[in-house]
């Protein structure tokens, strides 16, 4: 079984938040706290070792007492950036990736995440949600995954894809499907901001 404490957990705060006016989406207030916070409480509980990426206010984000990595391919190039560097520093087997805008994700994440993936003997599985309809939505920004993936992933980013879901597919990769969809809500806009705070409990 893979343990707790042999996954790291990276929290993804690098981003543009142009949908958010620019500012830096990680440090925005919910409920009176750094969203990032919530993430952070969260994702501890689940993992031994903390990551956090982001490329601004890097002395904010060093606060929280964990690594603080900066992308090294330049230019919000997209969450595979941070995915590289959080591989690069990761040293446990396995790195567990959530954005920081999610402050509901499931407690649960890690532990179905990683029976899934030792199941089906997969480098890398995904979130997937279960929307009211019934449709599956990807949600590749919260995935676990085999720490040795740096080469393949520096390979991938050096001919010039960026897209998470192609990167995926050159994996053995699979998902796992949450029906708790409102656990996966993610914050995008000050609209969404304000309709989360009231679903938090
Ligand atoms: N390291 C890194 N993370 C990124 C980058 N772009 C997005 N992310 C992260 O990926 C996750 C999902 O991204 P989005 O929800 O699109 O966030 P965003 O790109 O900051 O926001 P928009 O500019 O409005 O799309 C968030 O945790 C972001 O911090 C990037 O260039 N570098
Ligand atoms: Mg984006």
């Amino acid at each position: 079984m893979i343990a707790a404490k042999q996954i790291t957990g990276l929290i993804l705060a690098g981003g543009r938040a142009q949908r958010m006016g620019g500012i830096d989406k990680g440090l925005i207030l919910f409920l009176e706290k750094p969203l990032i916070e919530s993430a952070i409480a969260r994702l501890k509980e689940q993992v031994g070792a903390m990551l956090i990426n982001a490329n601004r206010n890097i002395t904010k984000y060093a606060s929280y007492s964990y690594p603080v990595l900066m992308d090294e391919t330049p230019d919000f190039s997209g969450p595979l950036a941070g995915f590289a560097i959080g591989l690069k520093h990761c040293q446990t087997p396995y790195l567990l990736v959530c954005p920081c805008d999610s402050p509901l994700l499931p407690l649960d994440l890690a532990s179905r995440m990683a029976a899934e993936l030792e199941r089906t003997e997969c480098d890398l599985v995904y979130a997937s949600t279960r929307a009211l309809n019934g449709k599956i939505w990807a949600q590749p920004v919260f995935c676990l995954m085999r720490s040795d993936l740096g080469e393949s992933l520096n390979a991938f980013l050096k001919s010039g894809d960026l897209k998470i879901d192609h990167w995926f597919k050159a994996l053995r990769s699979t998902t796992v499907i949450f029906d708790d969809e409102a656990a996966f809500a993610n914050v995008n806009t000050p609209e969404e901001l304000l309709a989360l705070e009231k679903l938090a409990p």
